[in-house]
Formats: C-alpha cells, sequence, structure tokens
C-alpha cells in the first residue's frame, strides 16, 4: 500500500510488477476501488510496470466534499503521473476512468502514448438520471442504489455466484461524497470534442451485457479517434476485467504488443 499528499489529497496507490517496465496506469469506475483489476494483471505479459490508484472518494483516497469536475479527476491523475515520473503510459480507464483517460490524453499527451477506453464513453448518461442518482444517495445512501447497480455491472450468470456479494460490499462502503461527488463530474463531462482530436492509438472494449455503457455508445465514442480498434466481449456486463479476466487479459495482451509496449 502507498500513500501519497497530492496538493492536500491523500491518494491510495499501488505498483505492481517490473519496477523498471514500461508503464500500464489503470484507472477504475465509479464505485469501485484499485482491486478491480486483481484478477487481470496477473495474466498480462510480464516486464510492464502496473500503476492502478483509488481516485478521489474511493477506496483508501481520501473524500473531499462533493461536487467534484472531471477536471479535478483529471489533475488528481496528472499529479499521481507526474509524481511517479511516468511519462508515455498506457492508460486503461474503465467508465468514469475511461473519461479520465480520455482528458488525461487530451491534456498530457507525454504522459499517454496510448489509452484503453473500457465500457465508457465521451458522454455517459444524462444530467436528470446523473441528479437522481445524487439525490438518492445523499438522502438514502449508496445501499438504496446498490441492487440496480450489481445488474448494471454484471452479466446474468456472474449475478448467481457468491462474488457478488463481495462487489456489492465494496460499492455500499465507498464514501457518500465520493461516489456522489464523482457522479456530479460524470455529468458534467462531454469529451466528444476533444476526444475528436486525440490521435494516438486508442482501443474500445465493451460487454454485451453492459447496463450502464452499452456497446454502441462505446463504439461511438470510439469511431472519433481514427485507426482506434474495438473488441466486445460476450456474456459480460459492465466490469468485463471482474467476470471475464481472461478475455479481458487477452485483449490488453494483443493491444500492448500492437502498440509496441511489450
Ligand atoms: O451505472 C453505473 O453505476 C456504472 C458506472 C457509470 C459510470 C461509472 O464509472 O460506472
Amino acid at each position: 500500500m502507498r500513500i501519497v499528499d497530492l496538493d492536500g489529497l491523500s491518494v491510495h496507490y499501488r505498483v505492481d510488477g517490473d519496477p523498471d517496465g514500461a508503464p500500464v496506469v489503470f484507472a477504475n469506475s465509479l464505485g469501485t476501488d484499485l482491486r478491480l483489476w486483481d484478477a487481470v494483471l496477473p495474466l498480462l505479459p510480464k516486464g510492464l510496470k502496473f500503476i492502478r490508484y483509488d481516485k478521489r472518494g474511493h477506496g483508501l483516497t481520501q473524500a473531499t466534499a462533493q461536487p467534484y469536475s472531471m477536471g479535478t479527476l483529471v489533475r488528481d491523475a496528472e499529479q499521481l503521473l507526474d509524481h511517479l515520473e511516468v511519462r508515455d503510459a498506457l492508460f486503461v480507464g474503465l467508465s468514469i476512468g475511461g473519461m479520465i483517460g480520455q482528458g488525461l490524453a487530451v491534456k498530457r499527451m507525454d504522459q499517454v502514448r496510448a489509452l484503453v477506453i473500457s465500457n465508457s464513453a465521451a458522454k455517459i448518461g444524462v444530467a436528470s438520471m446523473w441528479q437522481d442518482r445524487i439525490d438518492a444517495v445523499n438522502r438514502d445512501g449508496i445501499e438504496s442504489l446498490a441492487d440496480a447497480v450489481m445488474e448494471r455491472w454484471f452479466g446474468r450468470a456472474f449475478r448467481d455466484t457468491p462474488e457478488l456479494a463481495a462487489w456489492r460490499t465494496m460499492l455500499i462502503r465507498q464514501a457518500v461524497d465520493g461516489y456522489a461527488g464523482c457522479s456530479a463530474a460524470i455529468s458534467g463531462t462531454d469529451f466528444y470534442t476533444p476526444t475528436s482530436g486525440l490521435r494516438l492509438p486508442v482501443l474500445g472494449i465493451a460487454g454485451s451485457e453492459d447496463g450502464s455503457t452499452p456497446p454502441d455508445l462505446v463504439r461511438e465514442t470510439i469511431g472519433l479517434v481514427p485507426g482506434s480498434k474495438f473488441e466486445l466481449i460476450r456474456g459480460a456486463g459492465h466490469l468485463p476485467c471482474v467476470e471475464k479476466p481472461e478475455d479481458y487479459a487477452r485483449i490488453l495482451t494483443t493491444f500492448i504488443k500492437e502498440t509496441g509496449h511489450a
């Protein structure tokens, strides 16, 4: 476990793999922490340096008062990578993590040389939907949403496994300020124009049963960047790295090799 103070924010991160390897950075989704990647990392090529972190208000990273902006979340990632002296990373962002990746790739071409937009898009949902969610968690707590969230996160088969309870627990243990704060950041984000200007290798990953960012939404964003690739994982919901780690790792490994990162 590593903790760093970035401009007054205590940030939890982890570094695994080869300390001298090419950097691969992972950013998690709303309501999850860096354990999101536990099943995938051991399946990736050796010789890479894996960096993952808990975004603001999630996991062991400090929760500041809501609301947050996407600019703040991008800056948190930027500061962490500067602290770690990371340049030319392959950035893998899932859902809000994929939005952070798009923002960081636009802002810091020196930090991001290839981008995976996993179960994410240039714009996710509409403001009224996010406001309803923010109001609900502030009024009734995150648990009030948990059953509906599980249906979006996971495909039918996974929802019958004992693992579901652990992921539900991860969700409901997040700080209300963190969950609502990040929801506000998503609500205020429309990256269609900046993402259209990106010129770097981009891979989109979608889950066929994703109830939050369905395949067509991911495909639309990926299509904004010339030369980008798209991969669909069948039988998975919003978190295919949890449900189908072998498929996810295989797709990621191919992209890592194609981009000359390993
Ligand atoms: O709908 C959900 O709860 C999943 C989700 C949307 C954005 C994100 O980061 O996760």
